[in-house]
C-alpha cells in the first residue's frame, strides 16, 4: 500500500494582475517521497513553493498537509511550524556565526536567538546538532564561521537548518545552481539520503542532477501553471510534449 499523503494541492488557481500563474493545478506528494519538479522558465514553479508556504495565497483551490490541515488558513509562521521548511536558491545563512551556531539557532525554531545563545546547551542538543553535521557532511566546519563555507556547503548547512527546525516536508529551489560538479553529486546524495524520513520537493533544471535523485521516482513537469505531465525520468524525457516546451528549447539554447 503507498504512504499516506503528506501534500494534496487541489484545484488552485493564482492569477497575477489577471496573469494566471497557476491553472487549475493538481499535485500530489506522499510520506517520505522525493518528488522533482521541472518545468520552462515562468512555469510556475517558484509560485507553487509561494502557494505552499504561505507567502501568496491561491484566488482558489485547497492545499491540506498531512492529509488533515488545510493551509490557506495559515500564516507563513504557522505553516513553518506545522514543519514545512523551505530553502531558497540563494542560501542565507548567518554568516558571523560558526556552523554549530547556525545549526542551534535553527532548533525548532521557536526559542528565539537571544534565549538560543545566552542559554546553556543542552546535550540532547548538542547531540541532534551532532547527528544533523554527520548527515550533512559538515562535522569537520562545526567551529568555522558560516561565512567561510563554500556556496555548496552553504546550501548543506541551509539543508541543516531545515532538518534542525524539525521541517517534515522539505522544499528546495535549484540545489545544484552554482555548484561544482563534486558539489552537485554530493547534494544528490544528501537528497537521496533525507529521502524516506523527510518529505521532498526539489525544483530543478539541471538535468544531470535530476537523473540522479529521479531515477526510479516520480517526475512532475510544469508548464503555464499546471502539470503537463509525471513519470519516471526516462519517461517524461522522452513524451513529446515535454520536449516541445521544455527540454528541446533547453538543448537549442
Ligand atoms: N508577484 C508576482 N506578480 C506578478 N507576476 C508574477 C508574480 N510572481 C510570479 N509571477 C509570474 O507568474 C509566472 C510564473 O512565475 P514563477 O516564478 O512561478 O515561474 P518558475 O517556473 O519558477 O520560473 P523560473 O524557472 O524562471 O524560476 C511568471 O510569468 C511570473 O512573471
Amino acid at each position: 500500500m503507498d504512504n499516506p499523503l503528506i501534500l494534496n494541492a487541489e484545484g488552485v488557481n493564482k492569477s497575477f494582475a489577471g496573469f494566471k500563474a497557476i491553472t487549475d493545478l493538481n499535485f500530489y506528494l506522499t510520506e517520505g517521497e522525493l518528488r522533482t519538479v521541472i518545468g520552462p522558465n515562468g512555469a510556475g514553479k517558484t509560485t507553487f513553493l509561494d502557494l505552499i508556504t504561505g507567502r501568496t495565497k491561491p484566488d482558489t483551490g485547497t492545499i491540506t498537509f498531512g492529509g488533515l490541515t488545510e493551509l490557506l488558513p495559515l500564516s507563513e509562521h504557522e505553516i513553518v511550524r506545522l514543519g514545512v521548511g523551505r530553502k531558497f536558491q540563494t542560501p542565507t545563512v548567518y554568516t558571523e556565526h560558526t556552523v554549530f551556531e547556525n545549526l542551534l539557532l535553527s532548533l525548532e525554531g521557536v526559542r528565539g536567538v537571544w534565549k538560543t545563545l545566552f542559554s546553556k546547551t543542552t546535550s540532547t542538543d548538542i547531540d541532534r546538532i551532532d547527528e544533523i553535521l554527520k548527515t550533512i557532511n559538515l562535522g569537520s566546519r562545526r567551529t568555522d564561521l558560516a561565512g567561510s563555507l563554500s556556496h555548496g556547503q552553504k546550501q548543506w548547512l541551509e539543508i541543516g537548518m531545515l532538518l534542525a527546525q524539525n521541517s517534515k516536508l522539505l522544499l528546495i529551489d535549484e540545489p545544484a545552481a552554482g555548484m561544482s560538479d563534486d558539489e552537485t553529486a554530493l547534494t544528490g546524495e544528501l537528497l537521496l539520503k533525507l529521502a524516506g524520513k523527510h518529505s521532498i520537493i526539489v525544483i530543478e533544471h539541471d538535468m544531470v542532477f535530476v537523473k540522479q535523485i529521479a531515477t526510479g521516482r516520480k517526475v512532475t513537469v510544469l508548464h503555464q501553471g499546471s502539470v503537463l505531465c509525471e513519470g519516471s525520468v526516462d519517461a517524461v524525457q522522452n513524451d513529446p510534449r515535454v520536449i516541445e516546451v521544455y527540454l528541446g528549447r533547453k538543448k537549442a539554447a
